[in-house]
């Protein structure tokens, strides 16, 4: 099995061709070295995944981590709750994601019910369940797509299931939101990211990773069905939303 995470650096030398930003086997090798260096608050959600699912999840119920990579938020819940707790399906659109997050999840957790499907969760047939995490997933969904798939995942929730959101957002107000990113590129920098790698990485993501509001994102929620939504975390331009189906 190979568990090798290499150091992120593929933005450091400048491109002539800047492709669009794809989940492909170069990003794969270094996947978590860069999430954990490009999200501000990555760790700490994940590891508020676990209590959220104690305190919400009926024991033994279906959980959906949706566009896993390597299946971190998945890892997190097994590395929280013990097996009997919950059913978990992990589904990602990258082969390359999904071969690796099978040897990890297998791996690290052999015992918990977990399968990793490698498909487009915009057409997955979804079973009954009691939460799914969506962790900076959306984000990169068309957004004419978006709204659709929140209905259908509130549709496949059970009584008192509950969605995770996390996103890199916009503000409405461009002071607020140039604040917040000229700070984000702080914190991109503070973590060995160089003036180019954030330059080239900010093209190769635009219209990839297409942001919204924190306004639109609870405003879509309901749409979808949910009668509530908050959020209950945020660093700079990163949050993470949950939203409740009544019980
Ligand atoms: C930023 S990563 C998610 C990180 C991961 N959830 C975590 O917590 O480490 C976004 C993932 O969504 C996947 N993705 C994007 N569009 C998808 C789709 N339509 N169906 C399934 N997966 C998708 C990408 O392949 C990528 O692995
Ligand atoms: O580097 C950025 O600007 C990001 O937005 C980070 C981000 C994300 O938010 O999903 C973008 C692409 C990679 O998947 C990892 C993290």
């Amino acid at each position: 099995m190979s568990d090798a995470s290499y150091r992120d650096a593929i933005f450091s030398t400048p491109l002539d061709r800047l492709a669009r930003f794809s989940f492909d086997e170069q990003v794969v090798a270094c996947f978590p070295d860069m999430i954990r260096r490009s999200v501000p608050g990555y760790g700490q959600i994940l590891g508020m995944l676990g209590l959220i699912a104690g305190r919400h999840l009926r024991h033994g119920a279906h959980v959906y981590d949706l566009g896993c990579s390597l299946g971190a938020a998945s890892l997190a819940l097994a590395g929280q709750l013990p097996p009997e707790a919950f059913r978990l399906t992990a589904v990602d659109l990258s082969p390359a994601m999904v071969a690796r997050a099978r040897e990890t999840l297998s791996a690290e957790c052999p015992e918990h019910a977990v399968e990793v499907i490698e498909g487009d969760i915009r057409t997955l047939d979804y079973q009954p369940c009691g939460m799914v995490i969506l962790n900076f997933t959306l984000q990169f969904l068309p957004p004419e797509d978006r709204e659709t798939l929140l209905a259908r995942l509130y549709n496949a929730l059970e009584p008192g299931g509950v969605l995770v959101l996390s996103e890199k957002v916009i503000d409405p107000d461009e002071r607020d939101n140039a604040w917040r990113v000229e700070r984000y590129h702080d914190f991109k920098r503070a973590n060995g990211y160089s003036e180019l790698e954030i330059s080239q990485k900010r093209t190769a993501l635009e219209n990839v990773l297409v942001p919204d509001t924190l306004e639109a994102h609870h405003a879509r929620l309901a749409r979808a069905g949910f009668p509530r939504s908050l959020t209950w975390f945020q660093y700079l331009n990163f949050a993470s939303l949950i939203a409740f189906k009544e019980a």
